[in-house]
């Protein structure tokens, strides 16, 4: 592996569906042997991207390499160094398991048949069950097994615990963190459950429209937002005028504020408008990102 290429870089990367901007001119760079979670709202476009990175789509301007191979020319050999699971888990119904895991292993050079082993121990699955006859849970599990035990260099994750229920999802998680902790893969994972990002990324990307907002260790995105309630008499400040302001409320007398990149000096402003009192506290991964995507998110269109 050259540690020097991004495992996924794209130029001015664009993609309309007739009115519709998908992705609006991303540059993005991602570091190899990291897990990088993406984030956004719906129709971010996020599964739009993970289409273009593997080819399956020819994007209307701009590029997009994968493990230093342009997308819309990846060679077999390219591609045998990716996993993807998606939310949908397709696998071939009607096989055994045991059959799928056979096809699976003539077809990898580099099967790991210990990895997959290891990985669908954290699930009930039995290998003389028909595929169609696995719950969605067991599903993932057979899929991020088949997806690990290739050891693919770069593994892309669509969602794949959507729809999970706690039990799938840890046991899942766990599969995820102990394959990416024994062999120091590349992940590029998304996904809309930030307690799940908390647990299994270095590294944040938020998109919006398409376009790139923000991208940082997701430790380092939480620091940076806060919550303030402050008591005030009067009406408080113009919200056009409070600086970093993601979100507003006023409960009870108090005024609530939910801010980004704001210091110590922010109380300074408060106390500027009026406030008689303040405090501040840390937010959680999953507040601060709500709060961002919130902020400039789609307003209900009238039918
Ligand atoms: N084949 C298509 N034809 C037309 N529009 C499409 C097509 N695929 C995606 N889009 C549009 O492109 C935008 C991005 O979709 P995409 O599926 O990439 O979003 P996403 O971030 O993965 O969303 P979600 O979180 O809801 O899965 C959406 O507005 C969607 O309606």
């Amino acid at each position: 592996m050259n540690t020097h290429v991004p495992i996924i870089r794209t130029e001015g990367l664009d993609m309309r569906f007739g009115s519709k901007q998908a992705i609006d001119k991303l540059d993005l760079a991602l570091e190899p042997g990291m897990t990088h979670a993406i984030v956004g709202a719906n129709g971010a476009g996020k599964s739009t991207l993970f289409r273009i990175l593997l080819g399956f789509m020819k994007p209307t301007g701009g590029r997009a390499w994968a493990l230093g191979c342009p997308s819309d020319a990846l060679t077999p050999e390219v591609r045998g160094r990716i996993g993807f699971v998606n939310e949908e888990h397709t696998l071939p119904t009607w096989m055994r398991v045991d059959e799928l895991v056979g096809v699976q292993r003539s077809q990898y050079a580099h099967w790991q048949q210990a990895t997959y082993d290891d990985v669908i121990g954290h699930f009930d699955v039995r290998a003389s069950q028909r595929i169609g006859e696995l719950s969605r849970g067991e599903r993932a599990g057979v899929n991020l097994a088949l997806s690990l035990a290739q050891s693919p260099e770069l593994l892309i994750l669509d969602e794949p615990t959507l729809g999970l229920d706690v039990v799938a999802k840890r046991a899942f998680l766990e599969a995820l963190l102990y394959a990416t902790t024994e062999q120091a893969r590349s992940v590029v994972y998304c996904s809309h459950q930030m307690d799940e990002i908390e647990r299994v990324a270095d590294n944040l990307i938020i998109l919006e429209r398409g376009s790139l907002r923000h991208m940082s260790p997701p430790d380092e995105f939480t620091a940076g937002v806060r919550y303030w309630i402050a008591e005030m008499p009067f009406r408080g400040p113009d919200p056009k005028l409070v600086p970093g302001l993601l979100q507003m409320q006023r409960i009870d007398g108090l005024h609530h504020y939910l801010v980004a990149d704001a210091d110590d000096s922010f109380a300074d402003f408060l106390t500027q408008h009026g406030a008689r009192s303040m405090h501040s506290m840390p937010v959680s991964l999953d507040q601060a990102v709500n709060g961002f995507l919130a902020q400039r998110h789609r307003a209900p269109v009238a039918a």
